[in-house]
Formats: C-alpha cells, sequence, structure tokens
C-alpha cells in the first residue's frame, strides 16, 4: 500500500484518481485542489456564453463526492503552499485558513495552467477578463447581462478568442478580435485554412484586427477602449485570451523546467525528482511531429497524461506514445481540425517539409444533400516521407479522419504508405476517389 497524493483535481487530476481508485484499491489516495469545483470542460465555454447549451451543469463530470465514493480523501478550496520533496511532505491551507501537512511516497502534481496576463497599462480596470474557469466564465456572462455592454474587444485570435467572439457575436455584442499576428489560429493552421476562418469570422460580423500589437487599454475605473500600435477600438469589455503558461509554483525551485517554465518529465511522466509525476498542463509532452519534448496544454494530453502517471504511481510500468497536438474548432457552420505540424511551423523549424494539398466534395456529386466541400493538407519531410501534420476544414463534420492522421504521425507513417491505405467507399460516406487518398497520391 503506498500514500499517492495528487495535488490539483481538474481533468488531469481527476483521470489519475479515477484510474489509481478503479485500478488499485489497495493504494490510499488523497486529493487536494484549490478550487472550490472540479472537472469544468471549458470546452463548453463558449457554447455556455453562446446561449447553445441551456446551462453549465452538463459541464461537469465529476464531483468532489464521486471521487469520495470511489475512495479518495478529497479536500476542495485547500491549496498546497509548499512541499517538501526531500521529506515528502506537502504543506496545506484549508477552506477555513488552517494548516495542515500531508506526507505521500508518491506524489502527482496537476497543479494545470494559468492564462498568460500581458503587462499592459491598463490590464487591472473593470470589465478585464481573463477566462479559464468556471467561475471565470460566471463572471463573463453576469457582466453580458448588462445593456451597457455594447462593445467585446477580444485579445489574442487562438482558440478560446476565436470560439468567445463567435459566442460574444450570439449575444448581440459589436466583436472585435485582435491578434499579433497577421491571421487568426496561426499556430494550428496555414494559411488556405486561416483564410477560410478569417472569411468565416467576417462574414459573420465579427471586426477583424490582425497584425496589430495591443499598446493599452484606457478608461476611468472600467475599460472604455483599447488602444493598438494602429487603431483604437471601443471595449466596454475586453477578454484577455494570449495563451497559457504552466502554473509551476510549488515544483520550479526544485524540480528540472522546460523553457516555458513547465515541469520537464520523462515518458512515464516522472519529473527530475523520483516518485514525483507531473501531469497536463504543468507538465511537457514529448511531441511525436518534432520528436522532441514539447509544451501543449490540451484536456485531451491531460487525460491522457494521468492515465499513464496514475499507472506508474500506482506501481505499474507504462509509457506514453507521445502526441501531435490534435485539435478541433466549430465557428459557425465551419468546422476545421489539426494535427501535428503546419507547413510554416515545419519550414521554420528548419525541416525539410512539403505539403500536399485536395479538395473535393465529401461525397459522389449525386448525393444531391447534405454533401459538402472538404480541404485537406497534409504536410510530410521531404527526404523521410514520414507525414508531419495535417489539416481539413469543410462545414461537414469530417472529424474523425484526423485521428488517423494522428496515429500516422506517431507510427511514422510514409506519405506514400498512406496512398495505397485501404480506404473504404460507400456514397453515403464518401467518394471511391476519397479527398484523402487523392491528396496522398498527388504527393510529390
Ligand atoms: C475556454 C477554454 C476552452 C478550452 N477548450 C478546450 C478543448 O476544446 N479541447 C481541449 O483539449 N482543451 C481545451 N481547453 C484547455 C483545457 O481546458 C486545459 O488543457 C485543461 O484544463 C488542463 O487540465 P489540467 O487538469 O491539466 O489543468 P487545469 O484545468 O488548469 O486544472 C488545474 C487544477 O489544479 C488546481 N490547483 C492549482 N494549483 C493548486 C494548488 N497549489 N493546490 C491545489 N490545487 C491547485 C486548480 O484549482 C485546478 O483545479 C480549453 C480551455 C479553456 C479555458
Ligand atoms: N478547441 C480546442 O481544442 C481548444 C483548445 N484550447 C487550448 O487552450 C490553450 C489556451 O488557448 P488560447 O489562450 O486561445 O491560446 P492559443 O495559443 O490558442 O492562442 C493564443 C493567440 O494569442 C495570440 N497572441 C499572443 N500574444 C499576443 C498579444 N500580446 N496580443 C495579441 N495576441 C497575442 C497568438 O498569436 C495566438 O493566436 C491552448 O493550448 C489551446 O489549444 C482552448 C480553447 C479551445
Amino acid at each position: 500500500m503506498s500514500k499517492i497524493l495528487i495535488v490539483g483535481a481538474n481533468h488531469a487530476g481527476t483521470s489519475a484518481a479515477k484510474t489509481i481508485l478503479t485500478n488499485y484499491p489497495e493504494h490510499e489516495v488523497t486529493v487536494l485542489d484549490a478550487n472550490s469545483n472540479i472537472s469544468f470542460l471549458g470546452c463548453g465555454m463558449a457554447l455556455w456564453i453562446g446561449n447553445q447549451i441551456s446551462g453549465p451543469e452538463g459541464l461537469f463530470y465529476s464531483s468532489k463526492e464521486q471521487l469520495e465514493s470511489l475512495g479518495a480523501k478529497v479536500y476542495m478550496q485547500s491549496p498546497a503552499e509548499k512541499i517538501d520533496y526531500d521529506h515528502k511532505a506537502v504543506y496545506a491551507k484549508d477552506m477555513d485558513g488552517n494548516e495542515f501537512s500531508l506526507n505521500y511516497d508518491k506524489l502527482i502534481l496537476a497543479t494545470g495552467s494559468l492564462p498568460i496576463i500581458p503587462n499592459l497599462p491598463g490590464k487591472d480596470l473593470e470589465n478585464v477578463q481573463k477566462v479559464k474557469l468556471y467561475q471565470h466564465a460566471q463572471d463573463v456572462i453576469a457582466r453580458l447581462e448588462n445593456p451597457d455592454i455594447k462593445n467585446v474587444v477580444v485579445v489574442g485570435a487562438g482558440y478560446i478568442g476565436v470560439e468567445l467572439a463567435e459566442a460574444f457575436e450570439r449575444h448581440g455584442k459589436n466583436v472585435t478580435l485582435i491578434d499579433v499576428a497577421d491571421t487568426c489560429l496561426p499556430t494550428y493552421y496555414d494559411e488556405p485554412f486561416t483564410d477560410m476562418m478569417r472569411e468565416n469570422l467576417r462574414e459573420n460580423g465579427i471586426n477583424l484586427a490582425f497584425g496589430e500589437t495591443v499598446v493599452e487599454l484606457k478608461g476611468d475605473t472600467k475599460v472604455k477602449e483599447v488602444v493598438t500600435d494602429k487603431n483604437t477600438y471601443p471595449a466596454d469589455m475586453v477578454i484577455l485570451s494570449i495563451g497559457f503558461r504552466p502554473n509551476n509554483e510549488l515544483g520550479k525551485d526544485k524540480l528540472k523546467l522546460f523553457k516555458n517554465g513547465a515541469y520537464l518529465v520523462d515518458k512515464k511522466q516522472q519529473t527530475s525528482i523520483e516518485d514525483v509525476y507531473a501531469i497536463g498542463d504543468c507538465a511537457t509532452v514529448y511531441d511525436n511531429s518534432i520528436q522532441d519534448t514539447n509544451y501543449i496544454a490540451l484536456a485531451t494530453n491531460s487525460v491522457r497524461s494521468a492515465i499513464v502517471a496514475a499507472h506508474n504511481a500506482a506501481g505499474s510500468f507504462i509509457e506514453s506514445p507521445g502526441v501531435q497536438g490534435s485539435n478541433g474548432i466549430a465557428i459557425y457552420d465551419l468546422k476545421m481540425v489539426s494535427t501535428g505540424l503546419t507547413l510554416k511551423r515545419a519550414i521554420g523549424l528548419g525541416i525539410d517539409a512539403l505539403a500536399t494539398d485536395f479538395e473535393d466534395f465529401q461525397k459522389p456529386e449525386f448525393i444531391e444533400e447534405g454533401n459538402e466541400k472538404v480541404k485537406i493538407r497534409i504536410v510530410y519531410d521531404k527526404n523521410t516521407r514520414r507525414i508531419i501534420g495535417a489539416q481539413m476544414a469543410s462545414k461537414h463534420d469530417m472529424s474523425m479522419g484526423i485521428h488517423m492522421f494522428s496515429l500516422a504521425i506517431q507510427e511514422q507513417v510514409t506519405i506514400d504508405k498512406l496512398a495505397l491505405t485501404d480506404i473504404f467507399f460507400l456514397p453515403h460516406f464518401n467518394k471511391p476517389y476519397n479527398y484523402i487518398t487523392m491528396a496522398a497520391i498527388s504527393a510529390k
């Protein structure tokens, strides 16, 4: 029997706790979380804010009570404040402010990430919001009820920014979306795809301010304007969504860190100290598309890294196969999915990369209803022919196709092998010469 202590119980911590409790009932599992809720699906935040779902209740899939029913001891609203790694002890405060300490045999750090807040004049003005927690979403929704909030400026046109821009527009607000990059979603897609999303946002009435740097947020007590190096925008509310940074407060002076501060872990999720694991957004991942360590903050990575750490902490040896950063987004009718590297990023990393593109209807033309075009790009290494990335866009739900590319990158499949891969045909679903095969066959 080991004492396993998990610090942080959102997606990563909950997944680790459940894996240990259901597979290894002999261990004593204790969970600490600073917040009053766990398992909030941030990915549903935009749907909630945009009134596309009836409420937030379905966005939670676990609770203190559920973990307790599986046998865990759970302390909510109890932030860990210090860890003595040499003596295997965690010092925390409970919800009444009382200090207490817990000893462990194995420690799993699952403290996640924090929104990056740019050091801008005016960042502390009223109605300048960050969005990560359930409580942040509640706060934003309460403010949106105020009819004086007419102009909403979203800073950062990454995944959160683009999703929330749609949500605010659905609320009838005048929305401006700003990014320093000259397009939206630059990390995930190449230009032919970002152009589609840009057009989609523009057609739906969102003001786009790409290639602009925010220099100041102006106001009295409340924010009134966002000033960039090129323009000034009226703003009754500002959302800061320019990325996450790992929450490494408890280990930054003791554990080895990645360049952005994430806990450096091996394929067992173990940190630089034995018996100390790190999972989810506070830890690094092994990225198969670059065959190196990376930082990719996604709930999917959190859940899987937690399973790996849980088994290892509980005494079984398993290794992570690594990740590809697979992701997806649906804005109005447009759906986009990607995995691995974009062509731009691959070239930026010095890889001799090429892309093969194809666009076609999903199904044969004689299927007259529910037949949309799909655009695909596959990125591959010119020398090894290895597939290193893929992107797809359509009004049709073609999302499942990206999983095959994720596996192809993980398993180092070549573009030539993909060209001859058995892909079934049925007119209800696709074409005999479907876009995946055609893109692969067309590769130089
Ligand atoms: C709006 C939004 C939409 C998103 N959409 C998607 C999506 O569609 N798909 C996707 O894959 N990802 C999405 N993400 C990202 C995803 O939410 C994160 O990757 C995920 O939350 C990471 O989970 P985690 O458990 O590692 O960390 P976190 O969610 O950051 O949780 C960390 C937990 O640790 C606790 N904690 C921190 N410090 C302490 C301490 N000292 N003591 C005790 N407890 C502590 C916190 O209270 C928290 O509960 C989205 C995020 C946001 C904000
Ligand atoms: N559908 C999904 O899978 C979703 C995933 N997430 C994940 O959550 C994490 C955080 O999301 P985001 O905050 O949207 O980060 P992000 O990394 O997706 O996007 C950040 C954006 O901010 C821009 N930016 C950076 N600094 C800036 C500055 N000073 N001024 C203006 N723009 C600036 C970047 O160019 C980038 O476009 C990411 O890892 C993301 O993948 C979030 C929402 C949905």
